[in-house]
């Protein structure tokens, strides 16, 4: 049976390869904006989900694909599109808790799994220079919520609550044990 990654993450693919899973590696062309739900939880599954049926399903093959969102105060943050939106994003997310959805479906032709795992974050409160200088990194523009606590976001970070990877980006532990559930 062959794995297929359906995601550009970087995260998201080491990841696999850490819990010792082999996979090739194919990017979905979807347009995120096509899921409109203001619902967080159902926001990732439906993401997740339009990115899996945006990829082939030959016999013999088994499909993963993921989304994250960050979630604060009701609003829903993505990959921030300018710097504008990073510091937007950054500063409401400072001193206050948020809340990571990570999703991820597992699909073949005999079998679909849906995996959704919510996490929380709280960061200290940041100084304007320090989001200043992070925003000048670059780091914020390839994830949700302008931050990866895998990278130099873990500096901002006071607690958290559940699961790290979900918060990475795919919630690992879970991937794994549906995919040895199904002999993979
Ligand atoms: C909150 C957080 C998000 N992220 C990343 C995980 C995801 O890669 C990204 C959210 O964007 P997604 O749209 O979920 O994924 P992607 O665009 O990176 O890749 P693809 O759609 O091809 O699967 O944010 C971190 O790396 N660290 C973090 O702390």
């Amino acid at each position: 049976m062959k794995i297929i990654l359906g995601s550009s993450s970087p995260r998201r693919q080491s990841l696999l390869k850490q819990v010792g899973i082999s996979f090739e590696v194919e990017v979905p062309n979807v347009d995120e904006k096509l899921i409109t739900s203001t619902d967080p939880q159902t926001k990732v599954i439906e993401t997740a989900r339009l990115k899996a049926d945006a990829l082939q399903l030959p016999e013999n093959t088994t499909i993963i694909t993921g989304d994250t969102v960050v979630s604060f105060n009701n609003e829903i943050f993505e990959k921030p599109t300018s710097k504008e939106e990073a510091r937007k994003m950054i500063n409401a997310l400072s001193g206050n808790t948020h809340e990571v959805y990570s999703a991820a479906i597992i699909k073949s032709r005999d079998f679909e799994e849906k995996i959704i795992s919510k996490a929380s974050v709280s960061f200290f409160s940041l100084s304007h220079q320090e989001i200043e200088d992070y925003i000048n990194t670059g780091e914020p523009y390839d994830k949700a919520g302008a931050y990866g606590i895998q990278d130099f976001g873990a500096s901002f970070v006071e607690s958290i609550q559940g699961d790290y990877y979900t918060i990475v980006g795919l919630p690992i532990a879970r991937v794994y044990r549906a995919l040895k559930k199904h002999g993979l």
